[in-house]
């Protein structure tokens, strides 16, 4: 859970120096807000902490945990690079004036006409990830006479301590080539065969919301052990190693997250160690977070409606947003926890479950939640919402998505509207 929460003496949450009720009333509710000094300052963290290394490297923002024109514009001013994995994240970047250069193109199925967008718009690097794609990358690169960086995404055959869909990096996995079953080693061979794609580095990923290093040091391991075994079959060694991304955060006081300083630490002193031992010289290092750059940096402001008390039983306070707007809980168990934006500064006096709106009985987006006495017009705010919360979200039941304000130095920017009836049913056609 985000440390240290601000109140002021009307005890009202405080965000980027914004009064967090009147952003509630400002712009309405549900509203996802983000703090974007908190974003900034991750970035720094990691940044700092590469620096202390003396190594090259590349923080790469993993898109798909927040994507927006303006999340975007800030990352371009931090000046590290991106991955998207759709023509949808990679048009959003570019129409940010992202610099094409700084985005890696993931995704285990891209399309013809993903490529193609990856292609023409010069971008970084496409991580390869499977032998179609190898293929129509091949055919797009001849056809255009175009050269290109890649990347190899590798399943390493490690499997993270994290949810079962937030791991990646096992052997049975949809993702990426198979390191045990040569799969690996079959892909570079063809890639080196292809003049039009100059092979800068290995890229793998092991899962999301991890708490141990012991997967991140096995990773950097095997990623030198890979390349030095690539050294002697085929004198290619890999200049990049991109260990992607999953560094956990605290959303509860259950969690105890590792902080961005130590795992970067085991990666770095791993890699040294190894590539000292197989006599390869010191590769760049690239990862890829997502969550736990935009995660803290979020909070969900809802307002309080209708209530319903059982006899023996904890109540239902019932709030106007919900799965729509951050499905993790109903669809990961993930756990929250929320303050009343509007008493900060008032008794906890009850525990509650924090409901959403919509019509499913898993639509619960706090099982247990101690609280002051609430009261309809209440504003609840969520905590931890900043990563796959907005990105995931949708018009179930059809309502409408909410706005997106971006807080920083006292002063609020609206970021992304709020979905209107119009918008839903702009793309419909009538039948009769
Ligand atoms: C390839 C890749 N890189 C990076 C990430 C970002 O992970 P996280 O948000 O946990 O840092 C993901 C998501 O799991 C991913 O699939
Ligand atoms: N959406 C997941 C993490 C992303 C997994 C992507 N490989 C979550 O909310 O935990």
């Amino acid at each position: 859970m985000s440390s240290d929460l601000s109140s002021d003496n009307n005890g009202h949450l405080i965000l980027g120096g914004v009064d967090s009720v009147e952003l509630a009333h400002k712009y309405g509710t549900p509203l996802v807000v983000y703090d974007v000094g908190e974003i900034r300052d991750q970035i720094k963290r990691f940044k700092s902490n590469f620096d202390l290394s003396g190594l090259k490297y590349q923080i790469s923002y993993a898109s798909k945990a927040f994507a927006t024109v303006a999340m975007y514009q800030v990352l371009k001013q931090e000046d590290v690079h991106t991955d998207v994995v759709s023509g949808g994240e990679l048009y959003t970047a570019l129409k940010a004036r992202f610099p094409a250069d700084k985005i890696s193109f993931h995704g285990n199925n891209k399309s013809l006409q993903e490529l193609e967008m990856a292609v023409d718009n010069h971008i970084g690097v496409v991580i390869i990830d499977n032998f179609l794609e190898i293929k129509l990358l091949k055919q797009l690169l001849e056809e255009k006479s175009a050269n290109i960086d890649v990347m190899l995404r590798l399943t390493p055959g490690i499997s993270a301590h994290t949810h079962k869909y937030d791991q990646t990096g096992q052997v049975d996995s949809k993702f990426g080539f198979d390191v045990e079953s040569d799969q690996a080693t079959k892909a570079l061979e063809q890639v080196l065969e292809i003049p039009q794609m100059n092979l800068i580095g290995i890229h793998a990923h092991i899962g999301s919301q991890i708490f141990g290093v012991e997967g991140f040091e096995m990773l950097a391991k095997k990623m030198v052990d890979i390349s030095a075994q690539w050294k002697k079959q085929f004198d290619f060694v890999p200049k990049i190693l991109n260990l992607g991304g999953g560094f956990g955060i605290s959303y509860t006081d259950e969690d105890e997250p590792i902080g961005p300083d130590v795992f970067i630490d085991k990666i770095i002193s791993t890699i040294k160690e190894n590539v000292k031992k197989q006599s390869l010289p010191l590769p760049e290092v690239w990862i890829e977070p997502g969550r736990s750059i935009v995660g803290p940096a979020g909070y969900n402001l809802y307002t309080v409606g209708s209530r319903k008390d059982i006899p023996d039983m904890l109540s239902y306070v019932n709030v106007d947003g919900g799965m729509g707007d951050n499905i993790r809980p109903a669809l990961y168990q993930a756990k929250y926890e929320a303050v009343v934006a509007n008493k900060m500064n008032q008794n906890i006096e009850e525990e509650d479950h924090i409901a959403g709106k919509y019509c499913e009985s898993g639509d619960i987006l706090i099982d247990r939640q101690a609280l002051p006495k609430t009261e309809p017009g209440d504003i609840i705010a969520m905590l931890d919402t900043g990563a796959y919360g907005y990105s995931m979200a949708s018009n179930y039941n059809r309502n409408p998505r909410p706005a997106v304000v971006f807080v920083e130095n006292g002063k609020d920017k609206l970021v992304v509207k709020r979905e209107s009836y119009e918008d839903l049913v702009r793309l419909d056609e009538s039948y009769i």
